[in-house]
């Protein structure tokens, strides 16, 4: 395991700690980055409050990779994103290893999609309200559910179930979406990801759901889909435009998600040649956008 250990300020803290999650990074905590010397500012919050503010004047953000390539890349992709001038790397370090399996278990819970749709850790007894469960242990691959993003997709995909003939779920992760379109009902689904940890990951959790799903490297994206899914962040979304498009049968979906408030308009502008997206729903300063071609 390595650790990218990231400097920011107080006003970058959570757009970090989101990105570094949306990276698949397994785990991401925040410290005082002048803990123990004179400039350090203690954070005051109500007994059994939150902290009134998700980071201190300068935090480290600390984000765990299973290696150090994965670190280094995600460094990279930090680095270049517009909002991150003031965001430096202070280490990529090796960590001692521990029991990481219990500890990631004991971070996961059931998580609600909408109240009759749940996410459950095979760990877990599904809540007595849910009427559709979707399996999912957290593995090598992101998308467990409990992000924003992948949420307001499934949020998308259960308001509407169809059975959709054909489903591009492109960078796909854990197969998640594509598993959730498949148990509302979806057919013939492909699901793409650059990643082959990802692409394994989505046939092991399509199989322990009993769904059909077709997981792939992302040439295997053919033809037309009246469904195409894309949960990337805004940088690769706005670089795919043309491409994802052209998966689009006319009058086709399209939901794009791993998109933040702020970057709504470029994305508009650069999906603008095909079709015309708009913000359809938001969490946490997350957005959804959808369009019909
Ligand atoms: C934020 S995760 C989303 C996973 C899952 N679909 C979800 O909603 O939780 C983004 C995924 O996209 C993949 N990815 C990033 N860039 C990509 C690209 N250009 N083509 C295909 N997949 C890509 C990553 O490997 C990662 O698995």
């Amino acid at each position: 395991m390595h650790e990218l250990l990231l400097i920011c300020s107080e006003d970058d803290v959570e757009i970090v700690s989101d990105a570094l999650m949306e990276v698949e990074a397994l785990a991401v905590s925040v410290e005082d980055a002048d803990a123990d010397t004179d400039a350090e500012k203690a954070l005051f919050g109500e007994p059994g409050m939150p902290a009134p503010k998700s980071g201190w004047q300068r935090s480290v953000v600390r984000a765990l990779f299973p290696t150090e390539a994965e670190a280094t890349e995600t460094a990279t992709l930090i680095l270049a994103q517009d909002w991150a001038a003031d965001v430096h790397v202070q280490a990529i370090q090796a960590v001692e290893e521990q029991d990481w399996v219990r500890l990631t278990q004991s971070q996961f819970k059931p998580v609600e999609i909408t109240p009759e749709f749940w996410i459950v850790p095979s760990w877990h007894e599904a809540p007595a309200q849910a009427k559709q469960v979707m399996q999912l242990d957290p593995g090598l691959a992101f998308g467990t559910g409990t992000h924003p993003t992948t949420r307001m997709c499934l949020r998308w995909i259960a308001r509407n179930a169809e059975a959709w003939p054909r489903v591009l779920d492109y960078g796909c992760g854990s197969g998640i979406l594509a598993i959730g379109a498949a148990l509302f009902g979806a057919t013939n689904i492909d699901a793409v990801d650059i990643d082959p940890a990802a692409v394994t990951a989505t046939l092991a959790n399509a199989e322990a759901n009993k769904v059909s799903v077709h997981a792939a490297l992302p040439d295997a994206a053919n033809g037309e889909y009246p469904l195409v899914l894309a949960n990337i962040l805004a940088t690769p979304l706005r670089l795919l435009a043309p491409l994802l498009c052209s998966h689009l049968t006319p009058g086709g979906h399209l939901v794009l998600a791993g998109i933040l408030e702020r970057q709504a308009d470029e994305l508009k502008e650069a999906y603008a040649p095909w079709v015309q997206l708009e913000v359809s729903d938001s969490e946490d300063g997350w957005i959804l956008m959808t369009a019909r071609r």
